[in-house]
C-alpha cells in the first residue's frame, strides 16, 4: 500500500476536549515528539482564536523539526466580506505556517441554520477563501465539515462544495465525519461515490461518537484516501477524534501502509504517556496497543498458552509499539501465572514444586478476603519470598497508636501517631503528626526506621486508593487499601485488607517499606 500522510490535530481538536488544555510550552514539547515519531503534519491551533495559538506559531519557528510541517487551522471567510478583509484568514497568513487548513460547510442544513446564508453564497465562501490562501501559503487543505451527513441529506450540494474546493486548487480535500455518527459500511460507499466526481487528493477526519472513528479512518484508507487526521490518545471534542495511537500501528503493521518507520512506531507508547502526562490525565490502561492492559494476561489458560507461544493470545508483538507482555496475578491464576511472575522477579521455581501450589492457594484465599494483587506486585513478590523462605526481616513493629481528634467545631482535625519498632536488638519509639491518620502513621513509621535505613528517605508515597468491600455493610465493611510508592528508579504497588482502614493502610505501608529494603539490599549485593 502506498504512502499515507498522518495529520495530527491533538494541539487543536485535541484541546477541544473537556478537561484538556495545553500551555504554549506543552504544545511545543508535544510538537517535537510528534515530529520525532514521524507525523507528517502537525496542526498547532487556530491563530484567529486566541493569543496562545498565535504564540505557538511564533515559537515553533525556533524549533528544529526534522520533517513535520506545521498547519494552522481556521474557517472560510465570514459572509459579506472579502477574504482580504477577513480577520481569520489574515491571521492564518500572518502565522506563516507551512500549511493552512480551513473548514467550510458541506451540509445545506448548516448553511441555512448556522451561517444563515444561501447555498450559492457558501460555495463562494469556500472558493474564494481557498483561492486567497493558495497564493499566500505553501499548501492549503480543505476540511469539508459534516461531509457524510451533508452527503446523505443532499448529495448534489455536498459534491458541489467539494468541487468549489477543487476548483480553488486545494491540495487535499478532507472528508469530515464531524458529528461522529457515520457507520463504516456507509462511509466506504460514500467515498466511492465522491471519487466519481472529485480527482483531488482526499483525506479523512473522523470523530468517535459512535465508537467508529478508527474503523472509519482505516476504511477510508482502504478506499484510497491519502491523508488521515487524528489525535494522540483520541483526545477531541465530545467523545474524541480518531485515535492515532491505534491508527498508526494498524496502518503500518496490519495494512502494510507506508507512514512511519518501524523504529518510530516503537516510540508510540512513550508518546501516548507523554501526552497524557502533559494533559495531566491518567493513562487509560485499557487503551488498545499502548495501554498497560493491552498485553496483560490474567486468565490461567491464557498465561499458560502465551508462555508456549505469545501469539496464542496476542494479536501482535507488544514491543513493536513499545509495550510489553504482562502477567497478572489473581484468583483466576493458575500455576503458569505464578511461574511467569517468579521468572520476572528472578526467582527459580518449578511447576511441580509444592510451594507453587501453596502460593496459588494462598492467593486465591487472600483474594477471597478482598486482597487484589494486580496492582500490588510488590506485595505479591514479598508473599512469594515468604513462601520460599527468602524473605528477610528488617524490623518488627511492637505496636502503634493513632490519635485523631477534633478539639473544636471550627478547627481542623488533628492527627498524631506513635509507633514502637525493633531493629536488631534496638527499640525505637517515635511520634509524628500528619495530614490525617494514615499520613501520621506513615510519618511515624519512616521517622522510626530512617535512622537505621537512611535509604527510606528516597521513598515517596505516590498514590493511595481505598475501596470498600463488600458493598452493603456500611462503615463495618472490609476495606482494601492500595498504595503506590516510588523512588528515583522504580514504582511499586502494595495492598492491605482489614475491617479497619488504619490497619489496612498499615499493612500496605509495611509491605512498601519492606519491598524497598529488599530492593536496596539486593542492589548492594549486585554491586559487591
Ligand atoms: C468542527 C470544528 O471543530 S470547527 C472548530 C471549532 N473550534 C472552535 O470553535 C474553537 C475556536 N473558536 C473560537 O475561538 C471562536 O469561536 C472564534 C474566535 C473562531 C469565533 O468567535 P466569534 O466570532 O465570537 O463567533 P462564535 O464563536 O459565536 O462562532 C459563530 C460564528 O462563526 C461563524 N462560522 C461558523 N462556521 C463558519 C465557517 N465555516 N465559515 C465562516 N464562518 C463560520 C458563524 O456564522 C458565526 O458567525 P456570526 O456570529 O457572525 O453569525
Ligand atoms: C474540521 C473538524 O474538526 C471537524 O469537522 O470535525
Amino acid at each position: 500500500m502506498s504512502l499515507v500522510k498522518l495529520y495530527d490535530t491533538t494541539l487543536r481538536d485535541g484541546t477541544q476536549a473537556e478537561d484538556i488544555s495545553f500551555l504554549v510550552e506543552d504544545k511545543i514539547r508535544i510538537a517535537n515528539r510528534l515530529d520525532e515519531i514521524g507525523i507528517h503534519y502537525i496542526e498547532g491551533g487556530w491563530p484567529g482564536s486566541n493569543p496562545k495559538d498565535v504564540a505557538f506559531f511564533k515559537d515553533i519557528k525556533k524549533e528544529k523539526l526534522s520533517q513535520a510541517k506545521i498547519a494552522a487551522f481556521g474557517s472560510t471567510r465570514r459572509a459579506k466580506i472579502t477574504p482580504d478583509k477577513d480577520h481569520n484568514l489574515k491571521t492564518l497568513v500572518q502565522a506563516e505556517p507551512d500549511v493552512c487548513t480551513i473548514f467550510g460547510k458541506t451540509w445545506d442544513f448548516h448553511v441555512r441554520e448556522a451561517l444563515r446564508i444561501s447555498n450559492e453564497e457558501n460555495l463562494e465562501l469556500i472558493f474564494d477563501s481557498l483561492e486567497y490562501l493558495k497564493t499566500r501559503v505553501p499548501e492549503v487543505f480543505y476540511d469539508a465539515e459534516h461531509f457524510f451527513d451533508g452527503y446523505k441529506a443532499n448529495p448534489d450540494y455536498a459534491i458541489k462544495t467539494l468541487k468549489a474546493a477543487q476548483d480553488a486548487k486545494a491540495d487535499c480535500i478532507v472528508l469530515c465525519d464531524t458529528n461522529g455518527g457515520t457507520m463504516p459500511f456507509e462511509l466506504a460507499e460514500i467515498i466511492r461515490e465522491v471519487r466519481k466526481h472529485i480527482s483531488a487528493p482526499l483525506g479523512i477526519h473522523t470523530h468517535n461518537d459512535s465508537e467508529c472513528a478508527v474503523a472509519n479512518s482505516l476504511h477510508a484508507v482502504n478506499e484510497g484516501i491519502v491523508q488521515v487526521q487524528g489525535t494522540i490518545n483520541g483526545f477531541g471534542e465530545r467523545c474524541g477524534n480518531a485515535n492515532l495511537c491505534s491508527i498508526m500501528p494498524a496502518l503500518r503493521l496490519k495494512m502494510k501502509a507506508e507512514c512511519v518507520s518501524d523504529e518510530q512506531l516503537k516510540k508510540l507508547r512513550d508518546l501516548s504517556r507523554f501526552v497524557y502526562e502533559l494533559a495531566n490525565l491518567s493513562p487509560d490502561k485499557h487503551q488498545p496497543y499502548v495501554g498497560n492492559s493491552a498485553f496483560a494476561h490474567k486468565g490461567g489458560v491464557h498465561v499458560s498458552a502465551i508462555q508456549r507461544h505469545p501469539e496464542t493470545y496476542e494479536h501482535m508483538r507488544p514491543e513493536l509499539v513499545g509495550n510489553m507482555t504482562r502477567v497478572l496475578i489473581s484468583d483466576l491464576s493458575g500455576r503458569s501465572n505464578i511461574l511467569a511472575k517468579a521468572e520476572e522477579f528472578n526467582i527459580n521455581m518449578d511447576s511441580k514444586d509444592p510451594v507453587t501450589l501453596e502460593i496459588l492457594d494462598n492467593i486465591k484465599e487472600m483474594e477471597n478476603r478482598g486482597y487484589q494483587f494486580e496492582g500490588a506486585e510488590a506485595s505479591f513478590e514479598l508473599l512469594m519470598k515468604r513462601a520460599l523462605g527468602t524473605h528477610r526481616k528488617f524490623f518488627s513493629v511492637i505496636g502503634f497508636r493513632v490519635i485523631d481528634e477534633k478539639r473544636h467545631e471550627d478547627q481542623k482535625p488533628f492527627s498524631e501517631a506513635t509507633i514502637m519498632v525493633k531493629v536488631g536488638g534496638k527499640v525505637e519509639h517515635t511520634a509524628a503528626e500528619g495530614n490525617g491518620p494514615v499520613n501520621a502513621l506513615d510519618n511515624a513509621l519512616r521517622k522510626a526506621l530512617e535512622k537505621f535505613y537512611p535509604k527510606l528517605k528516597e521513598v515517596k508515597l505516590l498514590d493511595y486508593k481505598v475501596r470498600v468491600l463488600p458493598a452493603g455493610q456500611g462503615t463495618a465493611s472490609s476495606i482494601r487499601v492500595l498504595i503506590e510508592s516510588g523512588d528515583k528508579e522504580a514504582r511499586w504497588g502494595t495492598v492491605g485488607v482489614s475491617e479497619n482502614i488504619i490497619d489496612a493502610s498499615y499493612q500496605a505501608l509495611i509491605d512498601s517499606i519492606e519491598y524497598k529494603l529488599h530492593r536496596a539490599e539486593d542492589a548492594e549485593g549486585v554491586r559487591k
